[in-house]
């Protein structure tokens, strides 16, 4: 997972045109990847009960495998289904990751639905910065027409922890 970090933190670098280390010099040598594997079971109310409320990630970012579908991702009003494609790694911009980007990378409200189906079975991978490591925007992503939308944060996982206990977002903590 390391080898997998390492790569999509430099593709998504060079995708923004910035030096191609700049993100894994945020996350820093000793970033945070905790893993967790989440059991849905069949559900008989599906309409009634959610298999995991709307949140966003306080992550940099979360790899996500999932061997079902139930995965929703909130934009300008309406839910998208996140499709299953066997064996692919879906990739889920976290709070943080909207920081460093100073606002081009969203960090998307997603949730899970229920099934009355099938079970469903999640692992989710949080790659988050080091403890104690401040992080915020690249100055490459900082101009006259995209103004600084985020100071510098440190521990910002236990900020946005706080929150979502609350069914809350944190982002906000972080403007600038
Ligand atoms: O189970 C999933 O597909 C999503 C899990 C998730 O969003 C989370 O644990 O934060
Ligand atoms: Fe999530």
């Amino acid at each position: 997972m390391k080898m997998v970090t390492e790569l999509t933190s430099k593709a998504m670098a060079t995708s923004l045109n910035l030096e191609e280390n700049c993100f894994l010099n945020q996350f820093g040598e000793r970033a945070m990847l905790q893993a967790r594997s989440i059991y849905y079971s069949k559900c008989q109310g599906p309409d009634l009960i959610l298999g995991l409320k709307p949140h966003t990630d306080g992550t940099g970012y979360t790899l996500l495998l999932q061997d079902e579908v139930g995965l929703q991702v909130f934009n300008k009003d309406k839910w998208y289904a996140v499709p299953k494609i066997s064996h692919a790694i879906f990739i889920l911009m976290g709070d943080q990751m909207e920081i460093m980007t100073n606002g081009v990378f969203k960090s998307p409200v997603h949730r899970v639905l229920s099934n009355s189906e099938r079970d469903r079975v999640s692992i989710a991978m949080f790659y988050a910065p080091e403890k104690g490591k401040e992080i915020g925007p690249e100055d490459g992503l900082v101009n006259d027409e995209r103004p600084r939308l985020f100071k510098k944060v440190k521990d910002y996982a236990y900020t946005h922890w706080e929150y979502y206990q609350r069914g809350m977002r944190a982002l906000h903590t972080a403007k600038a």
